[in-house]
């Protein structure tokens, strides 16, 4: 069983049930998700998604600007709920106890594997933190909060003792090529330093999917490729499930194991980089591609 799995998963934006519905009736007719927002007015950001990742990849989504990459992404901690479909995620992989399996459908009796639509208030709360972290394009730290503090506020959640977090985040500060900032704020930090505390934050945690969204976009693209570089590394060693979004082929290929492209909500094609070097599905993969190689 893949680690993460989406199945006929769409989303209509601000519909209700039956708008929805007629909305989703036109798509499935063929009709673009440009064609179908200028006859009623309604915004696609996915429609029939069929998308699995692997326990272990580095899973690049990559489309350009309204393509549905951070639509897609949200879904996964469920930060988005979709009009219709599931997603499926194999929890056997999760930290901490998994005391929301209770609550939730299960692919078979026995199985972690759970739609995690099925999660309600405080399963689901749990299933994030033991499952799943992310890193924005923005950074998202907490400004009034130390370097430190920031890394260690998963673990604060989770009720972790104070020594033990900050000995956990001063691990994985170090980890990313940061010492001696433990006590600045992160307004006192470069773009690529705050980035490199958002990695460390995700890692501390410990969760086994990270989900990363436009994450080095807002950086230099000298600071950039250096990030590239050490994400490449830390990937090399722990092994965690990454779903990367980025709207830049050169990127993509450079992280991903594999590749999805999506193109006006649509999931166009999935493949290794070489896979859609050679073998593009449409012109629009073609014209990301035509360069590489
Ligand atoms: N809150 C919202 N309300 C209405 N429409 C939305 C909302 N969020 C996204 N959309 C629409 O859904 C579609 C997909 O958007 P999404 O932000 O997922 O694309 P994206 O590929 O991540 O784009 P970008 O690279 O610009 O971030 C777009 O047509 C967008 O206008």
């Amino acid at each position: 069983m893949s680690h993460i799995r989406l199945e006929n998963v769409s989303k209509v934006l601000d519909a209700n049930a039956s708008e929805a519905a007629k909305v989703l009736k036109l798509l499935q007719q063929g009709m673009s998700s440009g064609e179908v927002r200028e006859q009623t007015g309604y915004s696609v950001g996915l429609y029939d998604i069929n998308l699995s990742v692997e326990a272990g990849e580095l899973h690049c989504i990559m489309g350009l600007s309204g393509s549905g990459k951070s639509t897609l992404i949200r879904h996964i901690n469920r930060l988005i709920d979709p009009t219709q479909g599931k997603i499926w995620i194999d929890t056997q992989h999760s930290v901490g106890t998994p005391d929301y399996l209770d609550s939730a459908e299960r692919l078979s009796d026995q199985s972690r594997v759970i739609n995690v639509l099925s999660l309600r208030d405080k399963p689901l709360q749990k299933f994030r933190q033991n499952n799943v972290s992310m890193v924005f394009q923005h950074f998202g730290l907490v400004p009034h909060m130390t370097v430190i503090q920031n890394v260690a506020y998963g673990l604060r959640v989770r009720k972790m003792p104070k020594s033990e977090r900050h000995e956990i985040a001063r691990h994985w500060l170090s980890e990313v090529g940061l010492e001696g900032i433990e006590s600045s704020y992160p307004d006192e930090l470069s773009g690529g330093m705050q980035q490199r505390v958002g990695l460390a934050r995700a890692l501390a945690v410990d969760t086994p999917i990270i989900l990363m969204d436009e994450a080095f976009s807002a950086l230099d693209p000298l600071i950039r490729g250096q990030l590239q570089d050490q994400l490449l590394e830390l990937q090399h060693k722990l092994n965690k499930t990454i779903v990367f979004i980025t709207h830049d082929i050169d990127e993509a290929i450079k992280l991903g194991s594999r590749i999805s492209i999506l193109n006006g909500g649509r999931l166009v094609q999935t493949g290794t980089p070489q896979q859609l070097q050679d073998n593009p599905a449409d012109a629009y993969v073609e014209r990301f591609m035509v360069t590489k190689g």
